[in-house]
């Protein structure tokens, strides 16, 4: 029923100095005093076109938010409006040598969101946490270009996607089934995030693709590396898959397309379907997960799930290039519940009774965040729900900030000024029996 697959690579050994060697040359470039390159990267910033906002999604923002979000809306408008202040967080691959690139980060005034809760060394890699670097200020330093056969040694995201994946709370050596998992808008590679783990990952679809794409919103990428693995030559593709799968031991296991539900009627929020076929085909598995996830269950015993939902993706749908597209998403919106429902609804079949199932969006939209949520509790027999993490909470809310519900059914990360991570839904449910 399933195909395992791990991929080997060949010729690693003098990559990772090489690129190594890029970065600091680009870091240490940058590093003659924070002021140095906080102004540095602020010209960068400037000196890129700016992003045209659509009316006609603005408009409608301001309709629901204003009335969802009560004042905290205005705070996260200016933010969203503003790309000048948007910041970045560095998402570091464990599996490369990050030394020097830690003292640099730090150099330039990068702090760890996380702070570090278990002994670092070379003996214990496989237990260092997620390492995601902050910046207070919206500095961004350059992304990372791909190289075949090598690895990124970090990813640019916004850090209030590790949220859904820290909810997780994913224990050594436990299976996480990702619903989601094809690549997504901006936030980030949730499978770069868990495959800092030591557990296996198991995806609705092409675990790869996200974790060597260049940058959000380039299908190219994706679609090049895709190639490499269907002709099985060497590919950064291949290789990522090698070293996610041998030093993480995981194994990815593709849920095969035959067993695609068929079209859903949504967008891929990957952009261009057209361009990526292999991506757009597999981007449609979760839905239809309901007619075997029975089989799941008993032979893996899911005992985590993780739906990083399609959604409207609030900071890329207000850039929407033209009037016309704006108001196709915002049709195609009101769609996106129903699918949201039905994919959470897959994920506890799919669970095991105890297990945890953690939804999450990049939307503050209360009918994909709440609603969704509320509707499935409503529905589904025998499911929980449980609060995010009071430590997660607690020890994030000096960096995100999060939106002050009456009565909540999961926590939203709104973007203010200064503190400008998100929107970023997740709530936690819990299959009883
Ligand atoms: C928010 S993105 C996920 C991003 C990914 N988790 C990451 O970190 O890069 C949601 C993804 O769900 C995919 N999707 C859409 N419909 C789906 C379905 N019915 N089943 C499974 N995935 C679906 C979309 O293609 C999209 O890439």
């Amino acid at each position: 029923m399933f195909s395992t697959k791990l991929y080997c690579i060949k010729g690693f050994s003098s990559s990772p100095l090489l690129f190594l060697t890029s970065s600091k040359r680009v870091l240490s470039s940058l590093s003659h005093g924070q002021r140095t390159v906080t102004n540095t990267l602020a010209a960068q910033c400037k000196s890129k076109p700016q992003k045209q906002v659509c009316k006609t999604v603005l408009r409608h923002f301001d309709t629901q938010y204003s009335e969802e979000l009560g004042e905290q809306w205005q705070g996260a408008r200016d933010v969203l409006l503003n790309p000048l202040s948007w910041q970045y967080g560095v998402l570091l691959n464990r599996f490369s040598d990050l030394t020097n690139l830690k003292q640099c980060l730090t150099e330039l005034g990068y702090t760890n969101l996380l702070p570090q809760t278990q002994p670092e060394s070379q003996s214990q890699a496989a237990h260092i946490p997620l390492q995601c670097f902050i910046h207070r200020d919206p500095v961004r330093i350059p992304t990372q270009t791909h190289h075949p056969g090598w690895l990124k040694q970090y990813y640019l995201l916004n850090a209030a996607s590790l949220l859904p994946v820290l909810s997780l709370n994913v224990k050594e050596g436990e299976n996480v089934l990702d619903l989601c998992a094809a690549p997504g808008g901006e936030n980030g590679s949730a499978q770069t995030q868990l495959a800092t783990k030591d557990s296996r990952i198991i995806c609705s679809s092409n675990t790869t693709t996200s974790a060597f794409r260049d940058s959000p919103g380039r299908p190219e990428h994706w679609e090049r590396a895709t190639r490499g693995l269907r002709q099985g030559d060497e590919t950064l593709g291949r290789s990522v898959a090698a070293l996610q799968a041998k030093h993480a031991n995981q194994a990815m296991l593709k849920i095969p397309r035959t067993l695609d539900g068929g079209d859903t009627g949504t967008r891929s929020s990957s952009g261009d379907e057209n361009s990526c076929p292999e991506i757009a085909n597999e981007a449609h598995t979760g839905r239809s997960l309901l007619s075997f996830c029975f089989a799941l269950c008993v032979m893996l015993t899911v005992p985590q799930v993780l739906v990083d939902a399609p959604c409207s993706n609030d900071r890329s749908w207000l850039y929407t290039p033209d009037t016309h597209q704006g108001e196709m998403w915002l049709k195609e919106r009101t769609q996106l519940p129903l699918l949201q429902k039905e994919l959470l609804c897959s994920a506890l079949a799919a669970v095991r009774p105890g297990g945890v199932v953690v939804y999450s969006t990049c939307t503050m939209s209360r009918a994909e965040n709440q609603s969704v949520v509320e509707a499935v509790l409503a529905s589904y027999q025998g499911v929980e729900l449980l609060e995010v993490q009071q430590h997660l909470i607690d020890s994030l809310s000096d960096h995100f900030c999060f939106a002050h519900f009456h009565s909540s059914v999961g926590q939203l990360v709104i973007p203010q000024k200064g503190k400008t991570w998100g929107p970023m839904y997740v709530s936690r449910l819990r299959r009883i029996y």
